[in-house]
């Protein structure tokens, strides 16, 4: 392996920042999985081909084939590596479905199981789940074009999904003569773009894709002067997502009731551990109980965790219905009618403001009221106020507002029960995805939410007002502010004008 641990130097291995703890002694060994990003043709299919091909994950006659078929395809002489992918753009063009294509390589360090989403932007939704389960992405640009929108988009997702290690491939070096200005230009914008997504373990790397230069094999003869490691070098060395360590947390899908003594609740843990004798609190409910057994399949468990699919049994009777969670007592999740949410539009009409949508995050399902507040400007980096519609593939920062208590983590803490999509209720159709990034107190809320009715009163009479328990059961729709007598009575005369 390159001597890549110390980027002390000057020149190119200036730009390059390395991973937080590459000296440690125990090295992340577990599979390791990527996102691909890219705009169309910045080589994508290429580099994913080139990874499979150069660490031989082709078998032999998909290798033959391959040779073959690309014959005359490029001036190289090398085969058309885009082509290992071509089973799959051939379903795409049929229009068949495919969200995310996994593909599977390794080296004898490590596995590797890559996400390979399409370019185009209409598939930003696909890129999106792609993102949701990946330890790293790896955001191609074209070194003749350098960082366009789609890149910022791209990584702007990334960053929105949790991911905290990004790849900069600035790909086709070999188009711009390998020059090293250009690679750094490049990395030095991007290095600007992650900042603003608080990304900080950034890793450009100059390559060529076509060919294999500084993806699995070393670039070095054709750009001396780049001292940095090479693309399965880094992927090696990445980190995966540490394992949740937050509290246990049981969505219930499922209430099992097969005979009169057992009641069992179904779901998979989507957060933390639990075993026999643990308290846990039912959500929402906020009913207690202490776990009397586990239970897979038909075997009896002495502990589950994150991933493990589950029957619960407690040691009294509580009422848990479909939707709740089960939760450990000591660490809960939060609940409230408000949360702070960041979302990315993923249909044609976009989140329009007042319009009531379904919010589904594991098994719950519930009506929410999307409030956008600010919409990222993907050409600088800055967050805008915008309190309109978000179109499709904008990203915004939205108030979710609830009828009945809703039940979250913060993403940061849990990619499970931190994570929503939106439904249309007239379609049916999701039309954004979501994470959750703060609760808001109801007051907050209030105050900013532009859909809420604000009654602008004098104290004594909104005092009078909010006494009434008419007002208290719709507290969540309206704001009452007091104001003086003077004030009040103008108010009213513009309303009148
Ligand atoms: N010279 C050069 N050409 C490259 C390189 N990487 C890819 N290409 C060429 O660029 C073109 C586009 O590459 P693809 O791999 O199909 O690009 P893509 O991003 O997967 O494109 P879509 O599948 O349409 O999204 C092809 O003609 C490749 O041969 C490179 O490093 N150098």
């Amino acid at each position: 392996m390159t001597s890549y641990n110390d980027h002390s130097g000057s020149g190119a291995s200036a730009t390059i920042l390395p991973f937080a703890e590459p000296q440690r002694a125990a090295r992340d060994t577990r599979p390791l999985r990527l996102i691909t990003c890219g705009s169309v043709d910045d080589g994508k299919s290429t580099l994913i081909g080139r990874l499979l091909w150069d660490t031989k994950a082709v078998k032999e006659d998909q290798a033959a084939t391959l040779k073959r078929d690309s014959g005359a395809q490029n001036d190289l002489g090398l085969p058309d590596f885009a082509l290992l992918l071509d089973g799959l753009q051939a379903e795409r063009e049929q229009g068949i479905t495919i969200d995310v294509a996994y593909r599977y390589f390794s080296t004898d360090r490590r596995s590797f199981i890559v996400a390979d989403t399409p370019g185009h932007e209409q598939y930003t939704r696909n890129m999106a789940t792609g993102a949701s389960t990946a330890d790293l992405a790896v955001l191609l640009t074209d070194a003749r074009t350098g960082i366009l929108e789609q890149t910022r988009r791209h990584a702007t997702i990334a960053a929105l999904m949790g991911i905290r290690q990004f790849v900069l491939a600035v790909n086709k070096i070999d188009l711009v003569g390998y020059d090293k200005a250009i690679f750094e230009k490049i990395a030095h914008d991007f290095k600007e773009l992650a900042a603003t997504l608080g990304v900080r373990q950034i890793t450009a790397i100059p390559m060529s894709a076509l060919k294999g230069e500084n993806v699995v094999l070393s670039g070095h003869s054709a750009m001396p002067w780049y001292e940095g490691p090479t693309l399965i070098e880094t992927l090696e060395l990445a980190t995966t997502r540490s394992a949740q360590t937050g509290g246990f947390r049981l969505p219930v899908q499922r209430v099992s009731r097969p005979g009169e003594s057992f009641r069992g609740y179904q779901g998979t843990v989507a957060g933390g551990a639990v075993r026999p004798g643990d308290s846990v609190v039912v959500l929402p409910s906020g009913m207690v109980a202490n776990v009397k057994q586990i239970v897979t399949f038909d075997l009896v468990r002495n502990a589950a965790v994150a991933g493990d699919a589950i029957t619960l049994v407690l040691d009294r009777q509580v009422d848990v219905s479909r939707g709740d969670m089960i939760v450990s007592i000591d660490a809960q999740p939060l609940t409230g009618h408000h949360f702070d949410a960041q979302i990315v539009a993923l249909q044609a009409g976009g989140i329009e403001p007042g319009k009531r949508y379904w919010l589904k995050s594991g098994s719950r399902r519930q009506r929410v009221s999307v409030a956008p507040l600010s919409q990222l400007e993907l050409s600088s980096g800055k967050w805008k106020t915008h309190e309109d519609t978000l179109a499709m593939n904008a990203i915004g920062k939205v108030l979710l507002s609830f009828d009945e208590t809703a039940i979250f983590d913060i993403y940061e803490q849990n990619r499970s029960t931190g994570a929503f999509i939106l439904i249309d209720p007239d379609t049916l159709n999701t039309v954004a995805g979501g994470m959750i990034t703060a609760k808001r107190s109801q007051a907050d809320a209030a105050h900013r939410d532009g859909q809420r009715v604000v009654l602008s009163l004098p104290a004594d009479l909104a005092d009078q007002l909010m006494s009434t328990e008419i007002f208290a059961a719709r507290r969540d729709e309206a704001d009452v502010r007091r104001v003086s007598a003077a004030r009040a009575a103008d108010l009213m005369k513009d309303l009148e004008a």
